[in-house]
Formats: structure tokens, C-alpha cells, sequence
């Protein structure tokens, strides 16, 4: 039977419909608006659909939404200055600096001057250490993860108890906040990586498959499990000559059309993971404004 497709499209509409509830309950209880301000340095062509996204849905949740789109030969110093302007400004609760940086511009450096407070893509060195730990109620949990999470959840529910989850990719970004998550959900976790012995076997183990790791259709079917959920988080532009010249097409890390026969459940590439990575973005920033108003943190588990 074909795999159940888990639709992220429509689960991060339900994610930025919530935000969107609570950030008018906020408005109404305080008069404030969160305010995201998103950084965009250079002309990466990915990086600009990205960051035009999450400008438009933080204005569609009623957020002030603010976009910093600085040219490529902006010096590391001059970045720094905007961040810590942007540190200092009460009407910003969330900070995003979209990555890649330019070569030139140092990224941790800059990753990392950003207040913790307001590092809503939860990579300061305080919220990594915080989700390292399982001290989520003050953490900013990296949103792909966390994104990732809502999906497996809604097959899966919260408690993974007695199931075996492989994450493939080691990144700061993706793979080890993952594996983190899945472990304080009480999954048995593997992370696999290019240096892993006999990849497909390793795989083969998993009932939760995690793919991050930015090589298109890395993963075939027949590494599966049969059953497996399968959480596609590579998105990958690979030339498609079928639609003319000089197009191209998304895929993912895994092989989807081989995948799609042998797993349970699977994310599609697009309208999978990608999307809530920017719903959850919002959901970080409204959390950032609620604390900083002194109000209860808002959950974001979703119901089936
Ligand atoms: N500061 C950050 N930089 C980057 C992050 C991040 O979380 N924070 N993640 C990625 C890119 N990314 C968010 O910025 C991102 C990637 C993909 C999508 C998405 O919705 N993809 C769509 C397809 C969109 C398209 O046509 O290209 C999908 O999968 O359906 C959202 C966000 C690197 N940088």
C-alpha cells in the first residue's frame, strides 16, 4: 500500500493560524505586536525566496515584520552594528540572520551576537546548550527540528517509547537538534552521517527515518523499513532539461518515488518539512514576544 503523505503545507497553515490567534491575544492584552526582523545579506537566490516567505507570514500573523536585505560586499563589522541595533530595539523579539553569509563574513561570530532572547532560529550557543540538555521550557528549539517534530507527531504521537529513529546528517542545524528532540521524545536514536558503515542497513533499523543531509535522493527504497516513517528534509535544485532549458526542479534526500511504495508515511518534497520551518519560525518569535510581556508560554503541539 502506498505511504500515507504527510502533508506540511497544511499542518504549518494550523501551526501560523495559532501564532496568529495569539499574537492578536497579545495585541489586545497589551497593545503589542511581536516583531520579527529578518537579515538577508547578498543576492543567493534561494535565500531571497526564503526570506521574502517569512517576511509575508510574519506580516500575514500580524506581527511588525521587518526585512534588512544588505548588499554582498557588506563587512562583517557593519552586519555586527545592525545585529546589535536590532538587539537593543524593544520593538524586536525575534532576530534572524538568513544563512549562508557571503564568504568573507564570519557566520559563528555573528550567529552568536545575537541575544539569546531573540535568537528565534535557535542557534546561539545558549539555546544549543539548553535543547542539548532537555531544558526546553526556556530554549528556542532550531525550527526545521522542531517543524520535523509536529510532523512525526502527528503519526507517531509525543511519546516514541520503543521506537528506533535514524537521523541521517550531522549538521548543528538539523541533525544534532534533531537527534535531541527524538531522544527527550523517548526515541532510541541513531545519527548516521557519510562516515557511517553500511548506510542502507543502518537505515534499515529505523521505524522513524530522518533525512538532512542535502544529497538529492540519497536514500532508496529499499534501505527501508517497511512501514517506516520517513521525514524528507533535504531540499535539493537539480537541473529537469524535461521543463526547459536552464530549469530546475526540488527533490529531497530521499528517493520519493521509491520510498513512497515500501514506507508508512513520508513528507513530500516541496510542501513537507520546508514549510513549517517558517511556520515555526513564527511560533518561536510570538513565545519570544509572550515572555518578554511576562505571559505563560503557548504550546504548539498539535492535535490530530
Ligand atoms: N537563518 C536561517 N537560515 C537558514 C535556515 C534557517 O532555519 N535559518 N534554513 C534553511 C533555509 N530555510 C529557511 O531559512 C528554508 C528552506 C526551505 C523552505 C521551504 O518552505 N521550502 C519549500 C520550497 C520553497 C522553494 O520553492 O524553494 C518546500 O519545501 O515546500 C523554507 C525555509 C537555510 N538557511
Amino acid at each position: 500500500m502506498p505511504a500515507t503523505v504527510i502533508d506540511g503545507k497544511l499542518q504549518s497553515e494550523r501551526v501560523a493560524e495559532r501564532v496568529k490567534t495569539l499574537a492578536s491575544e497579545l495585541n489586545l492584552q497589551t497593545g503589542k505586536k511581536p516583531g520579527l526582523a529578518v537579515v538577508l545579506v547578498g543576492d543567493d537566490a534561494a535565500s531571497q525566496v526564503y526570506v521574502g516567505a517569512k517576511t509575508r507570514k510574519a506580516a500575514e500573523c500580524g506581527f511588525h515584520s521587518v526585512q534588512h536585505t544588505l548588499p554582498s560586499d557588506t563587512t562583517e563589522d557593519q552586519l555586527a552594528e545592525l545585529v546589535d541595533q536590532l538587539n537593543a530595539d524593544p520593538t524586536i523579539h525575534g532576530i534572524l540572520v538568513q544563512l549562508p553569509l557571503p564568504d568573507g563574513i564570519n557566520a559563528p561570530r555573528i550567529i552568536q551576537s545575537i541575544s539569546a532572547e531573540k535568537d528565534v532560529d535557535g542557534f546561539h550557543f545558549l539555546n544549543v546548550g539548553m535543547v542539548g540538555v532537555g531544558e526546553f521550557a526556556n530554549a528556542f528549539v532550531p525550527c526545521t527540528p522542531a517543524g520535523a517534530m509536529l510532523l512525526i507527531e502527528q503519526i507517531h504521537g509525543r511519546d516514541l517509547s520503543g521506537l528506533n529513529a535514524v537521523v541521517v546528517g550531522r549538521s548543528n542545524i538539523v541533525g544534532k537538534p534533531m537527534a535531541n528532540l527524538l531522544i527527550a521524545h523517548n526515541a532510541t536514536v541513531t545519527v548516521a552521517h557519510s562516515r557511517t558503515k553500511d548506510l542502507p542497513g543502518t537505515v534499515r533499523q529505523a521505524d522513524i527515518v530522518v533525512a538532512a543531509v542535502g544529497r538529492p535522493h540519497l536514500v532508496k527504497g529499499d534501505w527501508l523499513k517497511p512501514g517506516a516513517t520517513v521525514i524528507d528534509v533535504g531540499i535539493n535544485r537539480v537541473p529537469a532539461p524535461d521543463k526547459g532549458e536552464n530549469k530546475f526542479r526540488l527533490v529531497g534526500d530521499v528517493d520519493y518515488a521509491e520510498a513512497a511504495q515500501v514506507a508508512g508515511a513520508i513528507t513530500p518534497v516541496p510542501g513537507g518539512v520546508g514549510p513549517m520551518t517558517i511556520s515555526l519560525l513564527m511560533a518561536n518569535t510570538l513565545v519570544s514576544a509572550y515572555r518578554e510581556a511576562g505571559l505563560p508560554k503557548p504550546s504548539f503541539s498539535l492535535d490530530k
